[in-house]
């Protein structure tokens, strides 16, 4: 059998994937990441996981079997993807300061034609931030390809004073529910068949 898929460019989700102990290949899906009007975050976040898988899709046959996943950060119902710039980041920064917010992780799993889906939430809250403890984080580079502007797994973390839900998760790719959809799939893990 051909080596799973893994339709993205994140080296968390490399990791995270890599310690499931499953054969896979890389190859990155580009798409439009943009919001559609009116379109609300859990829709938004498992069409982006769906459209990556598709994209990659399209340039092997039916029996290919993919994995794609989005990750975008959620609060008041907006998304926030990744900053585009220091301002945006700051923005998203301040907007999160102090406040509890969602990570909603879309996992897609292609294969024989055949999609399944999976929506996994984590709840974060973060400490108050003052701007000059915003600009200090950003001046790390750390923020730049995070969605909502920091990471939980690097400096980022020290803004998190509780977390409710799957860690990894936040990280980019749920383990517990990877692990499930891929045996759901029939595609081994270092882990055998949950259950
Ligand atoms: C909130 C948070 C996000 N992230 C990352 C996970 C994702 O890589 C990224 C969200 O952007 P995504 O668009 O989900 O993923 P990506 O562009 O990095 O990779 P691809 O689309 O090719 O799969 O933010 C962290 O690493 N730590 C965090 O704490």
């Amino acid at each position: 059998m051909s080596p799973l898929i893994l339709a993205s460019a994140s080296p968390r989700r490399h990791e995270l994937l890599a310690r499931l102990g499953v054969r896979f290949v890389v190859e990155a899906a580009a798409i439009d990441e943009g919001v559609h009007a009116g379109e609300k975050s859990l829709p938004y976040v498992a069409r982006m996981a769906r459209e990556k898988a598709r994209a990659v899709a399209h340039r092997h046959g039916d029996h290919a079997a993919i994995l794609a996943a989005d990750t975008s950060v959620v609060i008041d119902g907006d998304v926030l993807g990744k900053p585009a710039d220091h301002f945006h980041a700051l923005g998203m920064l301040a907007r999160l300061s102090g406040r509890t917010h969602s990570v909603i992780t879309a996992l897609c799993l292609r294969r024989d034609g055949r999609e399944t889906h999976c929506e996994v939430e984590t709840r974060v809250s973060f400490v108050t931030l003052s701007r000059e403890v915003c600009e200090r984080y950003l001046a790390t580079d750390e923020p730049w390809d995070k969605a909502g502007g920091y990471a939980v797994q690097g400096l980022g973390g020290a803004f998190v004073s509780s977390i409710e839900g799957s860690y990894s998760n936040v990280v980019g790719l749920p383990l517990a529910e990877t692990w499930l959809l891929l045996a759901e799939h029939g595609i081994d893990t270092l882990l055998g068949a949950p259950g």
